[in-house]
């Protein structure tokens, strides 16, 4: 038994959506369904989550909202106009809108259900679509589904209890079909993931449903071992473990989300990754574990940017017991969530994203705290990185490895700032200046796949 969960790339158009629900009727085994919203149709155009956030802006700025609010009507209007099914949805759709827009004060709460219409219009449609189809299949919003989760606005985290709610589900007899990207707090509130959950929606429903394989679908046939924007014919990957791809994708492989193997880690349900424009390849299996073979330690690299460093430096510094936790402290005072600590005996540096400094100075404060508190000798302030992140199980017992990457991007002439490997052997850090990441990542990958 399958969980199948179709991307916003694969349900831009009312063609994509068609594409999906033939996915769907020809593979008996797909018990449940999760969709994300209307994704981009081409380069420039925007995703339907993204017209909701203008709405919203819109809306809280007491700026007139019909155009943003028409600009989502028509993109839901073309597909249900395309798929030639019950218009009244759209004046369903159209009322939930405004309802939110009327009866919700709250400004976050008001976000995230906005946001949450995108994957619940697609829901119903998709149910209507495969149910004109002949297909048996039934919406389920997450609160019917049994999906619970916290009540952090835009940050949902998912409630134990909701996978004895999920199994039930096993018992019907239609296809389900159920919108990703939310759940329902216990306050009776909308509330989604960050973006780009609805990855994580389909391993809560593969993991709830026990499902043998949760397929997820998108717009390529693989996971490629470097970003198929960046880099040119990119090695596709066959298998890779679910420790590699959580490295991967939070470094910067925004195919799957890096939140959406936690709910799978203990159960084990193996993820393919398939291209809904081309289902009969086989795609990239995320499994637990994989036969790593020696001469060929790394799996893929990553390039992500927009980090900051605040480095200090302070004599005798390895003398003084809590220095540390200290100084990360006062990170955790501001809510400051801290990606790297490279250290050296008398220096140390907090790696974090520069967007976690956003608002309310928070980097002059925490830099006056430092000063303050820390009698630091000096400190160093660098933003406008990027982490270069290579992965690969096999590195753990391999020599040379950092070698060949120091070796390209000295090659190329790009200054490493900060180099870092973590514990587990699986992954090695270099952050390099951001005007040099697109070189970065070509270089170093040129040296372990070209
Ligand atoms: N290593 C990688 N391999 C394949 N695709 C990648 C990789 N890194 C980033 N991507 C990007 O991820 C995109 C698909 O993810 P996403 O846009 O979230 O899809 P969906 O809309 O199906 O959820 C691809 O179009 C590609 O640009
Ligand atoms: N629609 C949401 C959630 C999501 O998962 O979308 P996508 O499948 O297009 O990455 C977003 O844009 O963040």
């Amino acid at each position: 038994m399958k969980v199948a969960k179709f991307g916003g790339s694969s349900l831009c158009s009312s063609t994509q959506v068609e594409k999906c629900a033939n996915i769907i009727k020809n593979d008996s085994e797909i018990k449940a369904v999760v969709v994300s919203a209307p994704g981009k149709r081409f380069e420039k155009d925007t995703k339907v989550t993204d017209l909701l956030i203008a709405l919203y802006v819109n809306h809280t700025a007491d700026l007139k909202t019909d155009n943003a609010l028409q600009a989502i009507m028509d993109r839901y209007d073309d597909i249900i106009t395309g798929l030639d099914i019950d218009r009244t949805l759209l004046d369903t759709f159209e009322a939930t809108i405004k309802k939110y827009l009327t009866e919700i004060k709250d400004r976050d709460r008001l976000l995230d259900a906005l946001k949450s219409c995108g994957e619940d219009f697609n829901a119903q449609l998709m149910s209507a679509y495969l149910n004109k189809l002949g297909i048996n299949a039934v919406y389920l919003s997450p609160r019917d589904a049994g999906i619970f989760v916290t009540d952090e606005s835009s940050n949902a985290a998912l409630l134990e209890e909701s996978y004895a709610h999920l199994a039930k589900l096993k018992e019907r007899d239609e296809v389900i079909i159920i919108p990703g990207f939310f759940g329902e707090s216990k306050n009776g509130h909308i509330v989604t993931f960050p973006r780009g959950g609805s990855d994580i929606t389909g391993a809560i429903v593969a993991r709830g449903l026990l499902a043998d394989i949760y397929e997820n679908y998108t717009d390529q046939s693989y996971i490629f071992s470097g970003h198929p924007g960046k880099i040119e014919n990119p090695l596709p990957i066959t298998e890779v473990t679910y420790r590699e791809m959580r490295e991967l994708s939070y470094a910067g492989f925004g195919i799957f989300h890096d939140e959406a193997l936690q709910p799978l880690y203990e159960v084990e349900i193996p993820v393919m990754i398939k291209n809904t424009n081309a289902p009969e390849i086989e795609g990239t299996k995320i499994v637990p574990k994989r036969a790593v073979t020696p001469e060929k330690p790394v799996i893929g690299i990553s390039c992500d940017e927009g980090f900051t460093s605040i480095s200090v430096r302070h004599y005798l510094m390895n003398r003084e017991i809590g220095y540390t936790r200290r100084l990360l402290r006062v990170f955790e005072k501001y809510g400051v969530n801290i990606e790297h600590i490279p250290s050296g005996i008398d220096n140390l540096s907090v790696i974090v994203r520069s967007n976690q400094f956003d608002g309310n100075n928070k980097k002059e404060n925490i830099l006056k705290e430092i000063e303050e508190r820390m009698n630091p000798d000096w400190i160093g302030i660098e933003e406008n990185l990027a982490l270069l992140v290579i992965v690969g199980e096999g590195m753990e017992r391999h020599i040379g490895v950092a070698n060949k990457a120091t070796k390209a991007l000295a090659d190329h002439n790009i200054n490493i700032r900060m180099m870092n490997q973590g514990s587990s052997e699986i992954s090695m850090v270099f952050a390099v200046r951001m005007e040099d990441d697109d070189l970065a990542l070509s270089s170093v990958y040129n040296e372990y796949f070209k």
